[in-house]
């Protein structure tokens, strides 16, 4: 009895400690976590995290302890019944959820964090309200995740003491509003595989409605500080209830989900599970979980308790005992018997339910970045950012001077759907804390859209907490802090630019956003360049400074060429002169290229310069030579001109080419072909089509290669008066060819496809007129045969009475006399059926 009483006496002084301490724990759990690490991991049961009591009920029996009473009675339930109303579930929600129960089966787990972390938000939100309305915490002032399984019912309830929801939000959160984004969810998930499933989930947040993957009956009960409380519940069918709950307010404030758990996925309910499942997804949650465990405890006793409690408590094996301590003996045989002194005394197993705190709340940002090892990085990232693979890279720093803040950024290994068209969607990718306290993620232009791709948590110290959001999104603090974001974020960029490997997974997912950061970022464009990577003819990647540096002496201009591949480009006629003398040309691939050298048209003191374009000037132009092959080709120049007038500008000699006969040129300010692909791809508006034509109107300019053996033969055709219809086709064809070769679309493929058909009737001596000869005969359909039929009774009606007409009766063709007669006699024959009706539909049909 004695140890009775000093049992008793333990667990009310740790109760005693736990309530000093837990009140801190709730107001801000970051802060009392930063400042006592060390807190009370486990609270017996009748120490409740929930201050109010109204959660979990106190009894002695183990199966009332280890669950609260939620049940109802008979009254109740009749309450209830009054005034449950029915809803119907939006389509999408109703299509969102068929699509989570049916095919994601495979990563039922998430249920649990996206269940945690929607607690978490509404934990956030209240503690956001708290900062301006010092009555929002009056009816609960914890904040906390409590979680705790009943299997001998199969449920599993999870609780928090959040915001809550009126009936109003219960109603359009939880089935009548589909949230932003569900359609595009529900799109991408159709469309990808199911093993990418995983990284949807965490891409757009299937949210709630991830519980039908583990429960049949979902039941949710919620009391917001601006209404009573109420009960949601729901199968999953088609439709849900919701009921003002007769108990009233048993939650004080916040949110209770109870998971009546399908068959299998029974396993959610063991403490192994749930205990993984958090260490997994939510250790980095900022309040504390509490899981409703049962916790062994090896406790001394005299004897008597031993026989007096031997109901309840698990007595240790004697004879285990005695041969311990046998064995103990043995070895301290010859140590010196201090022991002695203090008589070993009995001692009993006992099993404590209690709620057992399963995170540490130290936010991982507010901790040295030197005590914090990779695989914390990438765990809280895959908590927060809800992505399945790890971050590329990550920066984590403290910021002092002008604005205090900590922040840690990151860069995913993969870019988001729709990166380019839905910037928007990802500003909440930036979570912004004041002092610990959560503010916001919604701000909608945080960082520029170029970088709209980082994940980051940024906690300020200056910024003071009552502002509103809105006001806080022009303080000064602020627009400081967005400056260092970007700095912080362009050096990890430059950091990870020198691992040669990862850089290039970067550059796959996000090359474009850097380069969309040098046509929009003037303030950091030139840091920007010296992220950019490009094709050349020389390197697979490389630096502008690189190009730079291996440029020629005499190189004033760095070459490039655009299109829309490497291939096309190698191939191009453009870089064949470039080749020849040793420059390097940078091979431009991607459509923001073409925009990207108008904004910025030059690096490191040198402009850029598009071969495909305006006249190619080398140094080693050779003037005199060049006058002597005009003169030369003077002839050719000017007939193909005439006969291309109404497509080029001009034909002249070209100093680029050196395989290819000829190539189309795009005048200083006409469009490349590779450009003019690009604004026929993109839908312009009715407005900007004179802008289109305009440039797509430039005359081109044709070059001619000299030392071409083509051209040589053109030459003497001309020069010896053979330039008739035929040259002019040849020429037309040959001009077309080269657009093509170009990079152009032709505006007339039709036209192109019959002039080559017309060279090969030339060359293989082949009648310009003659025309194919085939045999087709049109196909007749059943209904057709059927009206020819009728058709022909009425002719033959007409006919039988018509005696200037030839009776059908006589066979009309002698020569297909015989082949008639033995098939009438053979009507089993289809096929020769089929044939007949082709060629003699309606005799034979008679
Ligand atoms: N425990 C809760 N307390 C208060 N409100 C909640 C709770 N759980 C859900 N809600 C409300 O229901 C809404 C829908 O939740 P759901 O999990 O489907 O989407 P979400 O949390 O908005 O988005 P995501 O899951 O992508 O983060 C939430 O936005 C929130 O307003």
């Amino acid at each position: 009895m004695k140890s009775k009483f000093w049992l008793l006496l333990l667990i009310t002084t740790c109760l005693i400690t736990y309530f000093t301490i837990f009140p801190i724990i709730a107001v801000s759990a970051s802060e009392s976590s930063e400042d006592s690490p060390d807190k009370k991991k486990f609270v017996m049961q009748n120490e409740n995290p929930n201050e109010n009591g109204n959660v979990i009920q106190e009894n002695d029996s183990e199966s009332e302890t280890s669950l609260p009473n939620f049940g109802f009675t008979s009254e109740q339930a009749e309450k209830l019944k009054e005034t449950e109303e029915k809803f119907q579930f939006q389509t999408e929600v109703s299509r969102l959820m068929n699509l989570i129960i049916n095919s994601l089966y495979k990563t039922r787990e998430i249920f649990l964090r996206e269940l945690i972390s929607n607690a978490s938000d509404a934990i956030d939100k209240i503690r956001f309200l708290a900062l301006t309305d010092p009555n929002a915490l009056s009816n609960n002032s914890n904040l906390n995740i409590t979680i705790w399984s009943d299997p001998k019912n199969n449920i599993l309830t999870i609780t928090d003491t959040g915001v809550g929801m009126t009936k109003e939000q219960l109603k359009e959160n939880l089935g009548t509003i589909a949230k932003s984004g569900t359609s595009e969810f529900l799109q991408a998930i159709e469309e990808k595989k199911a093993d990418d499933n995983m990284n949807l989930i965490g891409q757009f947040g299937v949210g709630f409605y991830s519980v039908f993957l583990v429960a049949d009956k979902v039941v949710v009960t919620t009391k917001h500080n601006e209404d009573e409380q109420y009960i949601w519940e729901s199968q999953a069918i088609n439709d849900f209830t919701i009921a003002k709950d007769p108990r009233g307010n048993t939650l004080g404030r916040g949110t209770q989900i109870k998971l009546h758990l399908k068959e299998d996925s029974l396993s959610f309910l063991e403490e192994g599970v749930i205990r993984g499942l958090i260490t997994k997804y939510s250790e980095f949650i900022n309040f504390p979980i509490w899981l409703w465990t049962k916790k062994t405890e090896e406790v001394e006793i005299d004897d008597d308790d031993l026989d007096d409690e031997s109901d309840k408590i698990e007595k240790k094996d004697e004879k285990d005992e005695k041969d311990e301590k046998d064995e103990k003996d043995t070895d301290e045989a010859e140590v010196e018997d201090v022991t002695e002194e203090k008589p070993k005394k009995k001692t009993k197993t006992v099993e404590v339910p209690g709620w057992e705190l399963m995170n540490t709340q130290k936010p991982i940002w507010t901790r040295d970045s030197k005590d914090v090892t990779d695989p914390e990085y990438e765990k809280f990232y895959r908590s927060f950012a809800k992505d399945e693979a790890a971050p590329l890279a990550w920066t984590h720093f403290k910021a002092e001077g002008e604005v205090d803040f900590k922040s840690i950024i990151y860069i995913p290994s993969k870019a988001p759907p729709n990166l380019y068209q839905k910037v928007q969607e990802f500003t909440r990718n930036i979570k912004f804390f004041v002092k610990r306290v959560f503010i916001t993620d919604e701000f909608l232009d945080f960082v520029p859209k170029y970088l709209a791709f980082i994940k980051a948590i940024i906690d300020a110290d200056d910024i003071p907490l009552n502002v509103s959001r809105e006001t806080l999104q022009h303080h000064k603090a602020l627009q400081l802090i967005k400056k260092r974001i970007i700095k912080k974020t362009l050096d990890m960029i430059t950091n990870l630019s020198k691992d040669e490997e990862k850089y290039k997974k970067f550059l796959k997912e996000f090359g474009v956003s850097l380069k969309i950061g040098a046509i929009e970022d003037n303030s950091n464009r030139k840091t920007l360049a010296k992220l950019l990577r490009f094709p050349s003819s020389h390197k697979n990647l490389t630096t502008l400074d690189d190009y730079i540096s291996r440029m020629k002496k005499k190189q004033t201009k760095m070459y490039f060429v655009t299109g829309s591949s490497i291939n096309e480009l190698e191939n191009s006629p453009f870089i064949e002169g470039y080749i020849a003398r040793g420059y390097e040309v940078l091979y431009m691939v991607e459509p923001v290229d073409e925009v990207l050298i108008q904004h910025m048209p030059g690096h490191g003191g040198k402009m850029f310069q598009n071969i495909a374009k305006g006249d190619s000037k080398f140094e080693d132009n050779d003037l005199e030579e060049t006058s002597k092959l005009k003169s030369k080709y003077i002839k050719l120049i000017d007939w193909m001109q005439s006969t291309l007038t109404d497509f080029v500008e001009r034909v002249q000699i070209s100093n680029r080419l050196t395989s290819s006969p000829c190539a189309v040129i795009a005048g200083d300010w006409g469009l490349t072909g590779h450009m003019e692909r690009i604004m026929a791809a993109q839908a312009f508006k009715q407005e900007n089509d004179y802008m289109k034509d305009f440039y797509a109107n430039q005359k081109k300019v044709l070059e001619i290669n000299p030392h071409h053996p083509l051209m040589i033969g053109l030459l003497e055709k001309v020069e010896s008066g053979k330039n008739d219809d035929k040259l002019k086709e040849l020429v037309n064809v040959l001009y077309e060819t080269t657009l093509i070769r170009s990079g152009y679309v032709l505006k007339n493929n039709l036209n192109y496809a019959s002039n080559v058909e017309k060279i090969l009737r030339y060359n293989l001596g082949i009648d310009l007129e003659a025309k194919a000869e085939v045999n087709i005969k049109p196909v007749i359909d059943d209904d057709d045969k059927d009206n020819e039929k009728k058709d022909l009774f009425d002719e033959l009606n007409d006919e039988s009475t018509d005696p200037t007409k030839p009776s059908l009766d006589d066979d009309d063709d002698d020569d297909d006399d015989d082949d008639d007669k033995s098939d009438k006699t053979d009507k089993t024959d289809k096929t020769d059926k089929t044939d007949k009706t082709e060629s003699k539909p309606i005799r034979d049909e008679l």
